[in-house]
């Protein structure tokens, strides 16, 4: 058999491991994560959540350690460098969700209090450039980013510089929010999330994941994927596509049966290829990989030991 390098843990001998973690959640924190997201259950919360926020306290303890280390090395006064966490998965799979959840346990611990979250969705093209590319049916694709500034966008993070701003993607208009930024400024750790960010390739010879200190690929079956990008669709069509302004408002009067095939052919003609030939193939690269299954409840955990 292979050696492999991960540890891997069920999710029983996972949540044992939150037993040292000194945090417990008060209502207020409950009704917090509540508020993330409806379908997330607390029992998610404290069996898989609790005990990583615990291991990430560690690592974020120990890196601040080491970059103390190099400045007196160097003769040089302590600065704070930030921890970046990236988080990768397919479309739908939770990224968005697992990333907050880990916002705000993380902004808990009394040693990083200010913990900044970032979607690389800003770095997407406008489509004016992506429909005079041809690449509108390629959103998500490798060259649909502006892998040069994400990249940037990272490295000035990392080398501890305030005001640094990001492009800001909107899901509704389906197009970047033109003259709206976000500004990051010295977070004691950045968690950055979407899909490309473990993706090594293209011209620049960096990659955003050289910039990480820790990374997590959220996986899960295709057919749970699928299921779960459909059932989004559905909700949207009563929810966001009822707005005028959205790019998929002429959607909304649509049944749901024909919403379902809709939603399954952009499954299978957009994110599914993109999940093969681009995200899925970076899994490996990831320190800790989070296996979903059915209702997104993570079943098992695996952790880089090498
Ligand atoms: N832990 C969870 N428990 C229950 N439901 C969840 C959980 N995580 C995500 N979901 C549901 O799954 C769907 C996708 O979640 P989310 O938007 O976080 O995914 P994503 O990977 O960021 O997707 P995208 O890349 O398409 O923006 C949403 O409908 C969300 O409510
Ligand atoms: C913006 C991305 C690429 C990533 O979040 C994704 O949500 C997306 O829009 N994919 C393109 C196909 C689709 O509309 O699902």
């Amino acid at each position: 058999m292979p050696v492999s390098p991960y540890l891997h843990f069920d999710r029983a001998a996972w949540s044992e491991l939150r037993n040292a973690t000194p945090l417990t959640l008060s209502a207020e924190d409950v009704a917090q994560l509540r508020g993330l997201n409806e379908a997330l259950s607390l029992d998610e919360v404290a069996e898989v959540y609790l005990p990583l926020s615990r291991l990430l306290n560690l690592y974020v303890a120990k890196a601040q350690e080491l970059f103390r280390v190099t400045d007196a090395f160097l003769g040089k006064p302590a600065a704070m460098v930030p921890f970046v966490i990236g988080i990768a998965g397919s479309v739908a799979v939770g990224k968005s969700t697992t990333a907050r959840v880990l916002q705000a346990l993380l902004s808990r611990w009394p040693d990083h209090p200010k913990v900044d979250l970032v979607t690389t969705d800003g770095f997407l093209y406008p489509n004016r450039v992506l429909e005079a590319r041809g690449l509108m049916r390629r959103k998500g694709f490798p060259e649909s980013y502006d892998q040069r500034r994400l990249l940037r966008f990272v490295a000035d993070i990392k080398s501890g510089r305030e005001g640094v701003t990001a492009p800001v993607y909107s899901h509704l208009s389906y197009d970047i929010v033109p003259d709206e930024v976000i500004t990051v400024s010295k977070p004691d750790i950045l968690i950055l999330e979407g899909l490309n960010v473990l993706q090594r390739g293209g011209a620049e010879r960096a990659f955003v994941s050289d910039f990480f200190d820790f990374s997590i690929y959220v996986d899960a079956d295709e057919a749970l994927l699928h299921s779960w990008y459909t059932e989004r669709f559905l909700k949207l069509k009563e929810t966001a596509f009822r707005r005028p302004e959205s790019y998929f408002h002429h959607l909304a009067s649509l049944s749901d049966e024909r919403a379902r095939e809709v939603a399954s052919s952009i499954w299978r003609e957009i994110n599914l290829v993109n999940l093969r030939e681009n995200i899925a193939p970076t899994r490996e690269r990831a320190r800790l990989i989070l296996r979903k299954g059915a209702d997104h409840r993570v079943q098992a955990v695996h952790l880089r030991k090498l």
